[in-house]
């Protein structure tokens, strides 16, 4: 049966099939910040168990949480929250609890490859040290890959809003971390107007000098024009960027992306909690299938915007009519874009591979 013609057929219409599909898709995500799946709950939690006092304007309760997180005016307004919110965090324990519940969501997604970010300097503004953070997730995603069979890689991101010498201090104070292998990417989060991409080459150099084989990434193009993608690639060096919508501005930047299999780590749900657009219909997927524009599908930070990854496939299949064929090409360049190794890569092709073969004759 074709994608689309349900009428001939017992037993589940095509879009259930279509559904069933994605659910048992096997994914891998690119783009999830730990510090944004702390869910209120955890939240409460630590802040009890931890003697943090919130700021009287913090909501009180998990439901005032929730109503909070509906209006959202723009990114700084999110950002402006969510580094409150993570100011429970204070022991290795914390860290490695957060981790931990994030995988066990991921797993139930049927995500089996993860790249997670974290903030260190979020943390160190606290006392908290970037081998406690390190340390506590690094744990967790030893446990993600014993016990729920998820391979993972972590990312340490700077904070753009701070100054870039501060940057490159955190750098300095990370490269143990980088020797022994408990980080395995470097990325540039936070507000991203106005603090260009430019400002952190250096940090960049440093890292890319000392530890060639460390993944490179940065945010970009998300409230930032296509500018911002093109000097992350030209500065930076960046292999990926995450977000990248406003890639769409540039015909020679969608073409430049495409040609050199630059995956853009796309995050719908946030996408429209933060405004940067007003309709998941906006998102630019069928221009960047159409011109090969490798791309991925994550939840960027899943507590606050209302969904884990795989809530985020479903709402890319709820707004664009793709096909099964569509759907392998998405998730097979996610799998080609990941940063594990080349039998991980194997593994994964086979597995999806098996899912395509079984709906193919459904759908
Ligand atoms: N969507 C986002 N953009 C920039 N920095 C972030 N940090 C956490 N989420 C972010
Ligand atoms: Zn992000």
């Amino acid at each position: 049966m074709k994608n689309g013609d349900a009428s001939t057929t017992s037993g589940p219409a095509t879009s259930d099939h279509m559904e069933h599909f994605i659910r048992e898709l096997p994914k891998c995500e690119h783009h999830v910040h730990l510090e944004g799946t702390l869910e209120p709950e955890l939240l409460f939690q630590l802040a009890e168990r931890n003697g943090v006092a919130l700021p009287d304007t913090f909501p009180k309760t998990v439901a005032e949480c929730h109503e909070r997180y509906s209006r959202f005016k723009d990114l700084q307004d999110f950002l402006d929250h969510y580094y409150v919110g993570m100011s429970v965090l204070k022991h290795e324990d914390d860290f490695f609890e957060l981790g931990k519940a994030y995988f066990h969501k991921a797993h139930a997604d049927r995500c089996l490859h993860s790249e997670v970010f974290f903030d260190p300097q979020a943390h160190a503004e606290r006392g908290v040290s970037i081998e406690s953070v390190t340390r506590g997730l690094n744990r967790a995603c030893q446990y993600a890959t014993k016990q729920l069979g998820i391979s993972t890689r972590l990312i340490m991101c700077l904070l753009r809003h701070l100054p870039p010498t501060e940057g490159l201090d955190t750098v300095k104070q990370s490269l143990t971390l980088y020797e022994e292998g408990l980080i395995h990417g470097l990325g540039l989060d936070s507000s991203e107007k106005p603090f260009p991409p430019e400002l952190f080459t250096e940090c960049y150099s440093l890292i890319s000098s000392k530890f060639p084989s460390v993944g490179l990434t940065a945010h970009a193009g998300e409230e930032g024009d296509h500018s911002y993608v093109q000097k992350s690639l030209s500065h930076l060096n960046v292999t990926r960027i995450d977000h990248g919508v406003n890639t769409k501005q540039s015909e020679d930047l969608i073409k430049h992306v495409a040609e050199n299999e630059i995956m853009l780590t796309l995050c719908p749900l946030s996408n429209k909690k933060l405004q940067v657009v007003q309709d998941i219909a906006e998102l630019p997927v069928d221009l960047f299938l159409r011109n090969g524009v490798p791309f991925s599908i994550n939840s960027d930070d899943p507590a606050y915007f209302g969904g884990y990854i795989l809530d985020n496939y479903l709402a890319v299949h709820d707004k664009f009519n793709l096909s099964l064929t569509d759907w392998c090409v998405i998730s097979k360049n996610s799998i080609k874009g990941s940063w594990c190794s080349e039998d991980r890569k194997k593994e994964l092709h086979s597995l999806v591979d098996k899912v395509f073969d079984k709906y193919n004759d459904l759908i």
